[in-house]
């Protein structure tokens, strides 16, 4: 996992390492120029003959941006830098920097930027834009020419390559101060900033990648912060190994207490998933009258009809047996199209009251703990819950999806330690929170995962990562990237409107093989 910090946590690492570790702030500039040049070829192509427009800022934010000009400039791109600031104004290492592009570029490739009309047009011009207006020094609402500029970048329908932040976006709430930059890829520098995963900097940040610009790994041990990205290599070294010697007993059998009349789908799809991450075994405990119509769908995993009620869902007489289809199973998820009928509300409280095996609990198994959230810290093993935010609204007394969504981290970390449970809050993005307070965010998926049944998959996802050995907090944190990730390569596969939750389970596997690979 990579910690996720705020602007002054990244000054101070900026500050130690120029001063403690004696790397200069120019080589740190230099540095950040070459990653954003090679991020920027790496999605667009070569630079070769392209127009390119460069805005600076009067910051350090800026000198970036002028090596990045030099950079591109070397490589044959056709560069312009609009210069916020002149020389004089610019700081040491941002003056130092534009002095060496126009050595190699000369004057005539750089111009102060102006509200008019010639700017604009060189700016619609661009095959594509670099944002090198404000980064972490960012400090108030963006009012004036920085405004025009940011307005103008938006307005241009160019790709843009945002430099460390999206200018206008507040590094450490992701909210937009007055106006900011619509990035197609951002690339940020040392660690990764909390705002880039946030409110409304998810949108305005784009593709975000962390680039290394040698910040002494000693001194990113020491930063104190309980909020860690999920990684895809944190999810290579964790997912299970297969062995030669493997059998399917050494994957665990999952087990999942799902469906009722007309919800057989959700059933059918958290078993798919769980087979498709790797579990060696799985197992539906289904209502009875709906066990034939499920076993249609159903190949690899085994079914077993259980006592319904009137309205063909689990009856309360079905405890008995279902205490015991629990013990006999590694893993078990409970809630994928359960229903609400207060028989089966009731069920579930009994059985959640009484879990001592790893478990996922989501969909209508938490509509069975709206306003009994007590219920779970009698688990003998904390579960992980997996909620939407309306169903997170109703696991808190007085919340709705739009006050969780306001706070998001603080949400999710106050219930997961107020209950003593993991707890994956899935949403742009998703967050995954665990009982001692530590958090981490999904940096995976995308708007196209907003489909009937994708939680399901996820849920299947966990129980099957579960049932192979994974421990609670890894099998929710590589559940939650996998099922992004498989959600990612469907919508470029497929496109974001058109895919739908079984899409994604036939990703699963690429998404795995992807991520095994590294
Ligand atoms: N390890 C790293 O993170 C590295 C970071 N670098 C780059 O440096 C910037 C931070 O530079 P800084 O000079 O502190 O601030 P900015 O360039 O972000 O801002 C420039 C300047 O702008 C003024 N300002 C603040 N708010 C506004 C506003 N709303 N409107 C107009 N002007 C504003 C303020 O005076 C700032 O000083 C970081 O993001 C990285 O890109 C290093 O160069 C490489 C290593
Ligand atoms: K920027």
């Amino acid at each position: 996992m990579m910690k996720i910090i705020t602007s002054a946590q990244m000054q101070a690492l900026d500050r130690r390492t120029i001063t403690e570790a004696g790397i200069p702030g120019k080589t740190l500039m230099e540095r950040a120029g070459h990653a954003v040049s090679a991020r920027l070829e790496e999605v667009f192509g070569s630079v070769r003959g392209k127009r390119v427009t460069v805005l600076c800022g009067k910051g350090n934010n800026g000198g970036d941006g002028f090596v990045v000009a030099r950079l591109l400039h070397r490589k044959q791109a056709m560069v312009h830098v609009l210069a916020m600031a002149s020389v004089a104004e610019l700081t040491p290492d941002a003056a130092s920097m534009y002095r060496q592009f126009t050595r190699v570029a000369g004057t005539s490739r750089t111009r102060p930027y102006s509200s008019t009309e010639p700017v604009h047009t060189l700016i619609r011009g661009s095959d594509l834009i670099v944002d090198a207006l404000l980064g972490t020094g960012l400090s108030a609402d963006v009012s004036g020419r920085y405004a025009d500029a940011i307005d103008a970048i938006n307005g241009a329908g160019r790709p843009v390559v945002a430099v460390d932040l999206p200018s206008g976006l507040h590094a450490d709430t992701g909210k937009v101060l007055g106006h900011a930059v619509r990035a197609a890829v951002t690339v940020t520098f040392g660690l990764p900033k909390l705002g880039l995963y946030l409110n409304q900097g998810i949108d305005h940040a784009g593709q975000v990648t962390v680039a290394d610009i040698g910040i002494p790994p000693s001194f990113i041990d020491e930063v104190d912060s309980r909020t860690t990205l999920v990684t895809g290599s944190f999810v290579q070294r964790t997912l299970p190994v297969r062995r030669p010697s493997s059998h399917k007993g050494t994957f665990g059998h999952a087990g999942l207490i799902a469906g009722s009349v007309g919800k057989t789908g959700a059933a059918a799809m958290a078993a798919q998933a769980a087979l498709r991450v790797g579990a060696g075994l799985v197992t539906v405990a289904i209502p009875s009258s709906v066990n034939d119509v499920l076993e249609a769908k159903l190949l690899e995993a085994m079914t077993a009809p259980m006592p319904e009620t009137k309205a063909r869902t689990f009856s309360r007489n079905a405890f008995e047996r279902l205490s015991a289809f629990i013990a006999g199973r590694t893993a078990v998820a409970i809630g994928p199209g359960l229903s609400t009928h207060p028989e089966t509300v009731e069920l579930v409280q009994s059985l959640v009251k009484q879990l001592a095996k790893p478990a996922v609990l989501d969909a209508d198994a938490l509509n069975a703990l709206a306003g009994r959230a007590s219920l779970l810290t009698e688990c003998k093993q904390p579960p992980i819950l997996t909620p939407h935010p309306g169903e997170m609204a109703r696991l808190e007394p007085d919340a709705t999806a739009q006050s969780v969504n306001a706070d998001r981290i603080g949400t999710a970390t106050r219930f997961a330690r107020e209950r003593g449970v993991f707890l994956v809050l899935k949403g742009a993005r998703t967050v995954i929170a665990r009982p001692d307070g530590a958090v981490a965010i999904c940096p995976t998926g995308n708007p196209g995962m907003a489909t009937a049944g994708t939680g399901d998959v996820l849920t299947g996802m966990t129980v099957g990562l579960l049932a192979q050995g994974l421990p609670p907090w890894e099998a929710a944190c590589v559940a939650t990237y996998l099922h992004g990730y498989a959600g990612d390569l469907t919508a470029a596969a497929l496109g974001p409107a058109g895919m739908v939750a079984g899409d994604v389970i036939a990703q699963i596997p690429h998404a795995l093989k992807a991520c095994h690979e590294g």
